[in-house]
């Protein structure tokens, strides 16, 4: 029979299936024949049908189809830009299903329920190599759903391609019984054979042949670049280390590897490895359970993934469909290693590092952060194994984003984990009104790169916990223009004061609150101390020694240097480098120094250690002074100035 013969068999609305998996082993002939009737006689909108097939297909059928306006309904993963635009254009009804899941649910009847007339696929066309002597079918490069589309047909038509070789003997091919007759795959190597090597279906059923000499129909490769060589880079030290340490054979466990240029170019990456006779797994392990008992490593690419391990394969901006899932699902949830590796950025229109691959949260999950174990991108791995979430986070926010995002990201955990641990709800902390800023910021102006999220009061914080550097200042600029004895007395203090802070950290080796804010340990909180001794040193001095006209003052300033002490000791916990304890601790520390080093530098003065120091010949080159016994300093020199004004005076008059 000729293809374009077998035109009258069609009808809109009907159920096709396929064979085929990705671009190989799908029929050519007779799609493309009931494609050019369509476009001949411009029947675009009119014949639409429902599309199932094993996985993908190629671009000369499945996406002229798409172009044309012919597929209503498609299971369950496509990939093409005409399917795409039509998915997301809403003319193409598609639904992601694991790969699989698809033939079981297919027997099932699940896709055909809704049939007025039979829970059968009304046509299903197939490509043969060869049929055997026995009538049994032999696919091409590939079985995908081929036994089940078949076992699922009203009627058959075969493309028996004569310019591809003969696959018979190459196929291991199981039939699905259903639930509660199903056997286990008895497979314990990726070599071993539990099926046959052709597939048998109802001869009755066919209503064509047709000759095909079409080959098959896969995209070129792309090539290896800087950062697929990186990523490869990092997964083969990984995995040389995984070796190593026996958590893995020499030849490591069967691969499997997902679709795309970066999956690609990382399996052209390990291809150049030290690993040898590495098994790469097809098929029928797209099963979950031959996958955990063979213990695959699976790889595959996200369009992103979140800072807790959450991954995004199939949609840009939670809407936009791109492949679908395909059997990512199926290897990551069940791999011994599942590992995901995409470029850290990607170009948007604007800018070069438009899109962050690591994102606050996915904007749509396909792998959970309960199945990934080891993230790469070319900045570097995060081995997510036995991670709780915010470790995971911060593991990876280190090890896999791009510089030009590691702050924003940084500052998003660390804003939200202050804010969710204070209302006890930190497990997983999240901003629900920022989650998704950078996505509308790509969205809105072309590039995820926003400002930091902008928490105003940890703003302030911000500066309010420098006030240490600001008394430092303070201390230097009174020493140098005051020239006062006391004001180096009390730098003295404040600096004993960081030495007692140190050994007590050493002493009680508390961490820190969430492990990542702040270097070193946490108990005592060093501000806190500082501002506590300097404020409790300088109430002292001013309430017992120094003389203001207006006494009323004395009390405000005392009162600003309490109010400072503790807004800094609060941004310390608000910023969440300190617990209240490790804060109060620094505090009464502080508090009590400042009381020691004041009841000290009393009893050095009552002895003549002051006098004493007051008369050596560097206090003197350095004209330093206790002004101490001077009841009202400012008043006191005022009058000096006063004096020496008047005198000026009285000079120059003189003189003229
Ligand atoms: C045995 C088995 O069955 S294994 C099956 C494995 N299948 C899967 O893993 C399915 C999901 N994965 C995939 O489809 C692919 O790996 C992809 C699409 C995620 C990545 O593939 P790549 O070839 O690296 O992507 P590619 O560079 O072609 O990008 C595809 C598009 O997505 C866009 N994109 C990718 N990531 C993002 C992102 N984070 N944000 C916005 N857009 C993005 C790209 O800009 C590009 O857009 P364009 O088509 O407008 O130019």
């Amino acid at each position: 029979m000729k293809p374009q013969d077998t035109l009258p068999f069609f009808k809109d609305g009907q159920y096709i299936g396929w064979s085929g998996f990705t671009g190989v082993g799908y029929p050519k002939m007779i799609p493309v024949a009931l494609a050019d009737h369509v476009e001949k006689h411009n029947l675009q909108g009119q014949m639409k049908f429902n599309l199932f097939v094993g996985a993908s297909s190629g671009a000369d059928t499945e996406n002229r189809w798409a172009g044309l306006d012919m597929i209503d309904r498609r299971y369950p993963h496509q990939v093409g830009k005409n399917i795409q635009k039509g998915i997301n254009q809403g003319r193409i009804r598609f639904a992601d299903k694991h790969l699989s899941l698809f033939p079981q649910d297919l027997v099932y009847g699940f896709y055909t329920k809704d049939k007025p007339d039979n829970d059968l696929l009304d046509i299903v066309i197939v490509e043969a190599t060869a049929i055997t002597e026995d009538g049994w079918f032999v696919p091409g490069a590939s079985v995908g759903a081929t036994p089940e589309l078949l076992q699922m047909a009203d009627k058959i038509m075969i493309e028996v391609n004569t310019a591809i070789p003969s696959f018979e003997g190459l196929h291991d091919i199981v039939n699905c019984s259903l639930p509660p007759h199903r056997k286990p795959y008895m497979i314990m190597n990726v070599e071993d054979r539990i099926g046959q090597v052709a597939i048998p279906f109802d001869t009755d059923k066919v209503v064509a042949v047709v000759e095909s000499d079409r080959p098959d129909c896969t995209g070129p490769n792309s090539p290896e670049d800087a950062t697929s060589q990186a990523i490869a880079g990092h997964l083969i030290e990984f995995l040389e280390h995984e070796v190593k340490h026996g958590r893995l054979p020499e030849n490591l466990l069967p691969l499997q590897s997902g679709i795309g240029n970066i999956a690609n170019a990382v399996i052209g990456g390990l291809s150049q490895s030290r690993f040898k006779d590495v098994s790469v797994s097809q098929q029928v392990s797209n099963s979950p359970e031959v996958i955990r008992r063979l213990g695959c490593i699976a790889m595959n690419t996200p369009v992103e993934f979140d800072i807790y391990g959450h991954a995004n394969s199939t949609m840009i901006a939670g809407s936009r469909m791109l492949n679908g899932l395909g059997g990512s699902g199926d290897f990551l949830r069940n791999a011994k290693l599942s590992i995901m590796h995409t470029p850290s950025t990607r170009p948007s229109k604007r800018d070069p590092h438009g899109i962050s691959c690591v994102v606050p949260m996915a904007s749509h999950v396909d792998q959970t952060e309960h199945d990934l174990d080891v993230i790469v991108t070319e900045q570097g791995l995060a081995d997510l194994r036995g991670l709780c979430p915010r470790d995971r986070a911060q593991h990876i926010i280190d090890r896999c984003v791009h510089p030009h995002y590691r702050p924003l990201l940084q500052d998003y955990l660390d804003v939200a984990t202050r804010i969710c641990i204070k209302r006890g709800a930190g497990h997983e902390p999240h901003m629900l009104d920022k989650v998704f800023k950078m996505h509308t910021h790509l969205l809105e102006h072309g590039s995820m790169k926003i400002h930091a999220c902008k928490d105003p009061v940890a703003y302030a914080m911000a500066y309010i916990t420098l006030t240490p550097l600001a008394l430092l200042v303070f201390y230097a600029s009174v020493a140098v223009s005051r020239r006062e004895l006391i004001s180096l007395i009390m730098l003295l203090g404040q600096l004993t004061n960081e030495l007692v802070n140190a050994v007590l950290k050493e002493h009680f080796q508390i961490k820190r609150p969430y492990g990542h804010l702040g270097t070193g340990y946490g108990m005592p909180s060093s501000h806190a101390q500082f501002v506590w001794y300097f404020t409790t040193f300088g109430s002292i001095y001013l309430l017992r020694h120094i003389q203001l006209t207006n006494p009323g003052w004395k009390k405000a300033v005392v009162g600003a240097m309490v109010a400072m002490s503790s807004l800094v000791s609060w941004s310390r916990i608000y910023l969440g480098y300190h617990t209240p304890g490790q804060v109060a601790a620094g505090s009464v520390v502080g508090i009590g120094y400042g009381v020691l080093w004041y009841v000290a530098m009393e009893v050095v003065r009552a002895r003549g250690g002051i006098a004493w120091c007051l008369d050596t010949r560097m206090a003197r080159s350095l004209l330093l002074r206790d002004m101490r016994d001077i009841s009202n300093v400012s008043e006191w020199e005022y009058q000096h100035w006063l004096a020496a004004r008047t005198k000026t005076k009285t000079k120059k008059a003189s003189l003229t």
